[in-house]
């Protein structure tokens, strides 16, 4: 069924497509109706001395992840691709993460962590901290579109989906952290919301043992969408008329 045209609408054009190797196959890809997710790029979950670093999880892969998130950005903006990040945190008093009636108050490492080292209270992805803003070298540029989110994943309880729909987006680029929690979560609820989810696998750093790594990816992979690499996201999204302009 062809696209209503309304005054001041211009439906996407048909020939502005790239294809994106990618695996298991390549994947069609239009700007107009891709959008790049950057998941929870904050000082928590990125750099020394925030939550995941304090919680003792390994955030050494967090500054390659950085560079190529940064490329992929670029790419992106230059192509007309709509940008989202996804901000992952709760309200000063933590009344946004729930109580013990919540799995996330007994699972949050980040909760779990300030529960036992009291003094750490109200610095975890607390809103309005340092742990919770994204980090220096990613800050949304004009344009982007910034989502916060409470849980794992960016599509629930959040105006994430509308958003995409009211732009026509149906392909969704995931960089970020981590690939095995909040990138996946996300991933997976778009894909029953009947997104086709890709994940560059050089521009996303997991937490937990390197075999979390390959278990995430071959999800993806297998059942939930595709994997690709930054140089090829860039390669192929560089061919667009409009990053030729
Ligand atoms: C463990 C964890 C992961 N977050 C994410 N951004 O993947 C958390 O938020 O506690």
């Amino acid at each position: 069924m062809a696209a209503p045209l309304h005054a001041g609408y211009v439906a996407p054009s048909s020939d502005d497509h790239v294809v994106l190797p990618a695996r298991p196959e390549p994947l069609t890809l239009r700007p107009s109706e891709t959008a790049v997710i950057v998941v929870d790029m904050q000082n928590a979950y990125a750099s020394t001395g925030g939550y995941v670093d304090i919680a003792g999880f390994d955030v050494s892969g967090a500054a390659p992840a950085i560079r190529q998130i940064g490329k992929t950005l670029e790419a992106a903006r230059a192509a007309g691709v709509t940008v989202v990040y996804f901000q992952n945190g709760w309200d000063p008093d933590y009344v946004e993460a729930g109580g013990p009636g919540s799995p996330n108050w007994h699972k949050s490492n980040a909760l779990k962590t300030m529960r036992a080292r009291p003094e750490l209270k109200g610095t975890l992805l607390a809103k309005g901290g340092w742990d919770y803003d994204i980090i220096d070298e990613l800050k949304p540029q004009p344009g982007d579109i910034l989502i916060p989110k409470t849980r794992y994943s960016g599509f629930f309880n959040t105006n994430v989906d509308s958003v995409l729909r009211s732009r026509g987006v149906r392909t969704l680029v995931f960089v970020g952290v981590a690939t095995n929690v909040c990138v996946e979560s996300s991933l997976r609820d778009a894909f029953h919301l009947e997104y086709f989810g890709v994940v560059l696998d050089d521009a996303v750093h997991h937490l937990g043992p390197d075999f979390i790594r390959e278990a995430s990816l071959y999800n993806v992979e297998k059942f939930f969408g595709w994997v690709s690499t930054t140089a090829d996201f860039c390669g192929a999204i560089s061919q667009t008329p409009a990053a030729k302009a």
